[in-house]
This record gives structure tokens, sequence and C-alpha cells, in this order.
């Protein structure tokens, strides 16, 4: 957003880059065609300043378009819709250069029924974000309307962003999805994050120990779709164009190792770190907050449980957030959302800088704030354009095994993310590397997705695969599926540059450590420091590792994350000493 936009609607100016779309600017980049129209504006004064009404070219106004008009902005709005993977966000009012001309209220009114009719044409729903009145002198008040265009959802292809869902113990992370999932408030006891347990022991502790997935959808008008309103997962998915799986990971420091498979292994577009107003940053928080910074994990943080303390300390809590986000090391700047109007400035410019955390307060009790929350989840955009989207599925298929089940009358299933290439009911793929390097044959004879079945799986997103017959014991988390075509490269000993984070002593030849590369989790033992004996903590080094257990499938440049005990690391895969797979001949299991 421009940052002229972003002062008028009140949020943190952070000059952002590109302008679109003249009167009608949208998120998802300039249209084809549209390009920049910047005009010399005879005289009169930008954004806002004098008290001229600014020049504002005639056929920008989406007041009763040609017919061939419009055609070209129905082209437009498409393409928009295809850039921003179903969404794009309309600034009317505003020029290509960012100048707020603003529209007078029949003309946007006009303009409005013209989007509305544009929407029609390409199967989208409208929904006015803001609205806000420019400020110069003239007998007839001048706005700018900013609205969401989002596609009605077709055959399952709704937009789906994950969010990893950290913060300490009891910091009300369970709670929160509970309130957002399920659509009905806590009562500070425990009620809401009921339905999200799903071992017995987390029941009678109170705790979360492993990884539970949680739903929440928009429809294409804006509007909640939760279980409040939806009985089942898949009603859901129907009636939504967006989805959100939040990924509930446990806040004590017993379960890091999960914590930290949930962030390395499910590759979540955001993170949100809850922190609870009247503890502060405790516990796990600061390590959390680590951990999300060194994977590169945008984040953005809720202060929970306002309800239960007086102004003052939750104030006190943003201040104490606020500072560590700005130490140098963070470098983040640090976004309070108060209103509907910092919600949207919130969501916009953090999809379009990571260096801007929005700050939610809020309780899941009194409900205080959680719209704020959900109108930011609303209009969040996904961090990858349809273009990378496109290329990603171009490539073999890859699909990471992160979970592994037996269900009565379907067989072994497999939970986990495509990271690359298309998956089809009943595709014929290869899973390894077993423990002596090889790869079997399989067949995928369905999948679900949000717990509803799916015929075909894209790149990115998250599912569940039925493999019938297939022997669960073959299998392990970390594994991959992969096309037969391709030739994966395994490995037992690999190359990593890698900056030591914290050690109490000294880190040299010989340590153990456990190695998290996207869904692989093994240990490691540490067999050269290349030029180097020791390390300390801070320093930096090529480090040679080798699996204790088994060959694993790892790539060039892939980040890596090591700890063991306080030793931590972090660091990126540099080479690899690839165990050829080539003349295993894929085997059978059957
Ligand atoms: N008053 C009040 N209580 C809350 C709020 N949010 C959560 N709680 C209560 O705080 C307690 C802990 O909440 P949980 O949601 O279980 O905390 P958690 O962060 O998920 O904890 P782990 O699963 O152990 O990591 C419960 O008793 C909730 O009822 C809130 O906004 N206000």
């Amino acid at each position: 957003m421009d940052s002229r936009v972003s002062e008028l609607f009140g949020g943190c100016c952070r000059p952002a880059g590109g302008g679109a779309g003249g009167a009608l600017r949208g998120r998802g980049g300039a249209a084809p065609g549209g390009g920049s129209k910047a005009k010399k504006k005879n005289g009169r004064s930008r954004g806002g300043k004098a008290n001229n009404p600014p020049y504002l070219p005639p056929e920008l106004k989406l007041v009763n378009p040609s017919q061939y008009r419009f055609e070209h902005l129905v082209t437009q709005m498409k393409w928009r819709l295809q850039e921003g993977r179903g969404e794009a966000v309309y600034q009317i009012g505003v020029e290509d250069n960012g100048l707020l001309v603003g529209l007078s209220e029949e003309e946007m009114r006009a303009s409005l029924k013209t989007l509305r009719r544009m929407a029609e044409k390409v199967g989208a729903d409208i929904t006015v974000l803001r609205e806000r009145e420019v400020d110069y002198d003239s007998d007839v008040p001048r706005k700018i309307t900013e609205v969401l265009v989002r596609k009605v959802p077709d055959n399952q292809q709704f937009l789906d962003l994950r969010v990893a869902v950290l913060g300490n113990v009891d910091s009300g992370k369970s709670t929160l999805l509970g309130v957002l999932t399920q659509g009905e408030l806590d009562n500070g006891r425990g009620r809401a994050r009921l339905n999200l347990f799903r071992h017995l022991h987390e029941i009678q502790s109170g705790r979360t120990s492993s990884i539970s997935f949680e739903i929440l959808g928009f429809n294409s008008k804006g509007e909640v779709v939760n279980y409040s309103d939806s009985r089942t997962a898949e009603e859901i998915c129907e009636s939504s164009s967006k989805m959100i799986t939040f990924i509930d990971l446990a806040g004590h420091h017993k379960y890091l190792k999960t914590t930290i498979f949930g962030l390395t292994s499910y590759c979540p577009d955001f993170a949100m770190l809850v922190v609870s107003a009247n503890t502060g940053i405790a516990g796990t928080t600061r390590e959390h907050l680590g951990l999300a910074m060194a994977l590169k994990v945008p984040f953005f943080i809720v202060i929970s449980k306002v309800d239960l303390c007086s102004k003052a300390t939750v104030e006190r809590t943003v201040k104490q957030l606020e500072r560590i986000l700005k130490q140098p090391g963070c470098n983040k700047l640090p976004l309070l959302v108060n209103s509907d109007d910092d919600a949207v400035t919130a969501a916009q410019q953090f999809a379009q800088s990571p260096n801007i955390t929005p700050i939610f307060t809020l309780s899941s009790v009194s409900g205080e704030n959680l719209d704020l929350l959900k109108v930011f989840l609303n209009i969040l955009p996904p961090l990858t354009n349809s273009k990378e989207q496109e290329e990603l599925m171009q490539q073999l298929t890859e699909f990471q095994v992160d979970e592994i089940y037996t269900v009565p009358e379907v067989g072994t299933v497999v939970g986990g993310t495509l990271s690359s290439g298309i998956c089809r009911e009943g595709e014929n793929l290869v899973v390894g590397p077993t423990d002596d390097g090889k790869f079997l044959r399989l067949k995928v004879c369905s999948i679900q997705r949000n717990r509803s079945a799916c015929r075909v799986l894209r790149a990115g997103q998250a599912a569940t695969l039925a493999l019938g017959p297939f022997d669960r014991s073959l299998l392990r988390k970390g594994m991959v599926m992969v096309s037969p075509e391709m030739n994966p490269t395994i490995c037992s000993v690999f190359e990593a540059e890698i900056v030591l984070l914290f050690h109490a002593t000294t880190f040299r030849k010989g340590f153990q450590v456990t190695v998290h590369v996207g869904n692989v989790r093994q240990t490691a033992i540490v067999e050269k420091i290349h030029g180097k004996d020791k390390l300390r903590t801070g320093e930096k080094a090529v480090v040679r590792f080798r699996f204790i257990k088994h060959p694993e499938y790892l790539k060039i440049g892939a980040k890596l994350l090591f700890r063991e005990g306080v030793t931590k690391g972090i660091g990126h895969v540099t080479d690899l000493q690839a165990i050829t797979t080539k003349e295993n001949a894929w085997r059978s299991p059957w």
C-alpha cells in the first residue's frame, strides 16, 4: 500500500513500492495494459496537502464505463484475482501514482456499482474494507474506499494459509483457537480449549503435547465460516473462499522438539505468537520468538487475557514486547492494532514487509478486540503469487511425510505437505529413504484436505493420503513420497554453514545434536568443523554432520536448525555426500 494511503488510514507509514490501477488501485500488481498513468497535475498539489481539488482524469472514474472499457476492467480484475490467488484489494479514488484524489459520494456509489458488476462477471464478491474522506476545500466531500474482491470458491480451490501458533504454556493459544474456530467465547477455565485436545493426558493436564490443526474459513463476502454454523469440516471447506489452518504447537519446554518440528516441517506461511497480558514475556516466549526469527517465518503477536489485568499492565506488556522487537537482533517495526483501520493496514503492510510486526491485545473470555484479529486474518494475503505457485506445480511431485496413521477400513494414511508438483488420486509414487537407503513403490488411493475428499493436490497444500494396504511399519516421519521419475539425492553425511546461537562451553568434533531440516529430524554427529577445532557462541563455520541412524533426503540450500539441551544453532545445507539410489530398482513391498 502506498505510504500516503496508509497515512490517510492512520497506519504506520512505510513507503511501499509499485503503484497499480489508477483511481482504482489493487493488490496484486499492475494489471496488463494498465501501466502507470502518471500525469502532470496542472500545477495542483499532491497528497491532499494544499486544499485544491486534485485533477482527476475523467476516464479513471468507474462511472458508467463504456462497454469496451467495462470489458477491459473485467480483464484487469481477472488478472488481479489470478495474481492474488483469488483475492485483490482495490483502492477507489486513488490514482496510479498514489495521489489521493477521492470521489464524490455519487461517483463513489456509481464506481462501487460498476465494481460489483465486474465482480459478478468474474464470479467474485466484493466487501468494503474501509472508507475515508479526503481533506481539501470543496463543497462536496470526496472519499476513498478500499474494497476486497474475492472469488467465490469453485472445486475446493480455496486459498489456504497456514499459521503456526506459538507461545508459552498457558498463554491461551488453544483457547484462542477454540474461540476462533468454534465461535464461542471461553469461560476463563478452559472451556474453549476442550474441543481441541486430542489425548486424555492433555485434557487432564490442560496442556497441548502434540500438534493439532484447526480451521477457520472466510467466505467470498469476508464473513467468518466456522463450526458455529457449520457442522463438519467439509461444510466449512465448501462455503469458504479462504481457509486459515492453524497449527497449534505445544507451549511447554518439554515439547520443544515437537514445536520445532511443527515450524520446520509444516512450512507455515505465518506464525502467531501468543503472550499472556498478565505474565508478559515469560517461559518459552523468547525462545519461540527466536525460532520464528531464525526460521524466517513472518510473525504477528497476540496479547491475550486482557480481561484479567488493568490497562496499565497491558500497556506494560506491549512496551516490553516493543522493546524486544526493536532490538538490533530483531529489527522489527511493531504496529499496535487498535481499530478496524489498523487491522486492514496491518494485514497489507505485513504482507509487504516481514519487518512489520502487528500486535493485537484481546480477550478470549470477553471477546474484546477479537474482531480485529478476524479482520486481519480475512485480509492477510498469501506471500507467494500465482506465478511462483505455477512454477512449483510444474516440478516433479514431492510430498513430505509428517504423520502416519492406520485408519480402520482405509488402511495406512500419511499426513503431510505437497512441496512441489501435483498429486492425483490413483497416482504411483515411491517413498523413502528406508533405513537401507531404498525407495518403495506405492499407490495413492485417495486424498483428503481438511477432512474432505479431494482429487488433485497442488504444491503447497497439506493433505492426508490413503495408501491402502501399504505396510505402515515401513514408513517413518521425515520420509518423502516422490515421482518415480525423480532421482532423489539421499545422504548420511552432509555439510552445512552454521551459526552457533548458544552453547554453554565449546562446540567441537564428536558432539551430537538433533538436526531439523524440513520434516527431517534425526540425531547427527559433528564430524568436522572446517578450519577450526571448536566453535563458541556467535561463531560461524562450515560443519560436516553424519546422521547416526539412517540416510535422509536433503536438498542443498535447505534451512537447518540443530539443538541439544541449551545448545542451539541455525544454518543451511551446503553440500551432500550423495548415496546413489539409481541402482536401487524401485522395490515393491507387496
Ligand atoms: N480470563 C481469561 N482466561 C483465558 C483467556 N485465554 C485463555 N484463558 C485461560 O487460560 C488457561 C490456559 O489456556 P490454554 O489455551 O490452555 O493455554 P495454552 O497456551 O494453549 O497452553 P498449552 O497448550 O499448555 O501450551 C485456560 O484456563 C483458559 O481458560 C483469556 O483471554 N482470558
